[in-house]
């Protein structure tokens, strides 16, 4: 069998040399070329991968049946025309959940970053809007360090979450955190969720987290708030980007006015992407008609116990923060790519943004320096 894989998944010889050959490539340059003989693609987020890819890759090797199973190791899917593979036959899998814990973590480490008084403080509410896997996660996290939460989502219903609508939410909070799928054409689309709207119904000192999607933030109304703020003398919101409208090309215009950005990572922890891989297997064990033999056990190492169970969350974690996060080193990381771009202007460039991700140094999730939740 021939399995073609973007090289940023983690342990594809580990979970899939046993099926056959795997060839991996740069994720943004998976072409039909690519696939003229494969029989698996195994992807993260930057490759699309559409019903014409795969009929392209077939026109160019008519003998070879095609690409019969589309696994991404991600939880968003909107890189997948999910319906059109499907559509022709196509097995599509994904991995749900597989590095919440890991986004989690990186909203409240990025809320004690920005503003650490405030967040300290016992009147400290969070909003969230999108309660699944991400969202309960920061919810559970949120909870225990005492601060109060008010979610937003049409679609679930939450008994230990307060739920309200989105205009509701907005004017009463300290921080709002994204995380909903992208969608678009739909009813409740998050496509431009956050939009001049929406953000005008938000205290000018109302925090802004963005891991979901870019385009779920609508770019433009991001920077029209910033220079309202600044032509009306006020300090401009304190916003956190890990994604980005425009991704992977960042204008300085935006960079310079955030609070902390970073290049995508808010999942790139060890264990996010490890059990993102190892979802995808079982769905592949699954597709091949056969029991998962491998799992993550023992693969994994074992790192201090920093955490003390003796003290709470809030109390151990500013002084952890620095050991635990690599998010104040992320953010320089980025800035330090800025250069001028042909049009003049300064940018990050999509090449050194990808590299960062590639070079990245996963994170570990607190549970393996021995929080236990
Ligand atoms: N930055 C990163 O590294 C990173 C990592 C993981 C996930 N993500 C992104 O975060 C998204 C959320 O992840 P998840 O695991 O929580 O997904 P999930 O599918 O478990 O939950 C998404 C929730 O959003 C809700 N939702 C949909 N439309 C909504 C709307 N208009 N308003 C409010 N809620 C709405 C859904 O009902 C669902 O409960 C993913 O789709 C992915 O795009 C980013
Ligand atoms: O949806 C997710 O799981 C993440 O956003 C995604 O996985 C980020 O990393 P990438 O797939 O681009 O490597």
């Amino acid at each position: 069998m021939q399995i073609v894989v973007d090289e940023n998944l983690s342990l594809t010889d580990y979970f899939f040399s046993s099926f056959g050959e795997v060839t991996a490539y740069a994720g943004r340059g998976i072409y039909a070329e690519n696939l003229k003989v494969a029989d698996a693609l195994l992807v993260r987020s930057v490759t699309k991968v559409t019903p014409k890819l795969l009929q392209d890759a077939t026109a160019l090797s008519p003998t070879h049946q095609r690409v019969k199973f589309v696994g991404s190791a991600t939880i968003g899917m909107d890189h997948l025309d999910v319906e059109g593979l499907r559509a022709m036959g196509v097995i599509v899998a994904n991995a749900p959940g597989c590095n919440a814990q890991a986004v989690a973590e990186y909203v409240v480490t990025a809320i004690l970053m920005v503003q650490p008084k405030r967040a300290l403080s016992d009147s400290f509410t969070l909003g969230i809007v999108g309660l699944g896997n991400v969202g309960t996660r920061l919810n559970r996290l949120a909870k225990r360090l005492g601060w109060r939460v008010i979610g937003v989502d049409p679609f679930v219903t939450h008994a230990d979450i307060e739920q309200v609508t989105l205009a509701e939410m907005l004017p009463q909070v300290d921080a709002v955190s994204i995380h909903v799928p992208l969608t678009q054409h739909r009813a409740n689309a998050t496509y431009h969720l956050m939009d001049e709207q929406a953000l005008a119904l938000m205290k000018p000192d109302t925090i802004l987290i963005n891991t979901a999607r870019g385009p779920v933030v609508k770019e433009a109304a991001l920077l029209a708030d910033f220079n309202l703020s600044q032509s009306s003398g006020e300090p401009i919101r304190s916003v956190v980007l890990d994604v980005f409208e425009h991704e992977p090309r960042i204008s300085n215009t935006l960079l310079a006015n955030l609070a902390i950005a970073t290049p995508h990572i808010a999942g790139y922890t060890l264990e996010g992407k490890a059990r993102g891989t190892e979802m995808v297997y079982q769905a592949f064990c699954q597709w091949q008609g056969i029991k998962p033999q491998l799992t993550l056990e023992g693969m994994l190492p074992s790192m201090p116990k920093l955490f003390d169970q003796k003290y709470s969350l809030l109390e151990q974690l500013p002084q952890l923060l620095p050991q635990i996060s690599s998010m104040h080193a992320d953010d320089l990381a980025l800035r330090a790519c800025l250069k001028q771009d042909s049009s003049g202007e300064q940018s990050i460039d999509p090449v050194d943004f990808d590299r960062l991700r590639r070079d990245y140094p996963l994170r570990r999730e607190w549970s393996s320096y021995g929080d236990q939740g």
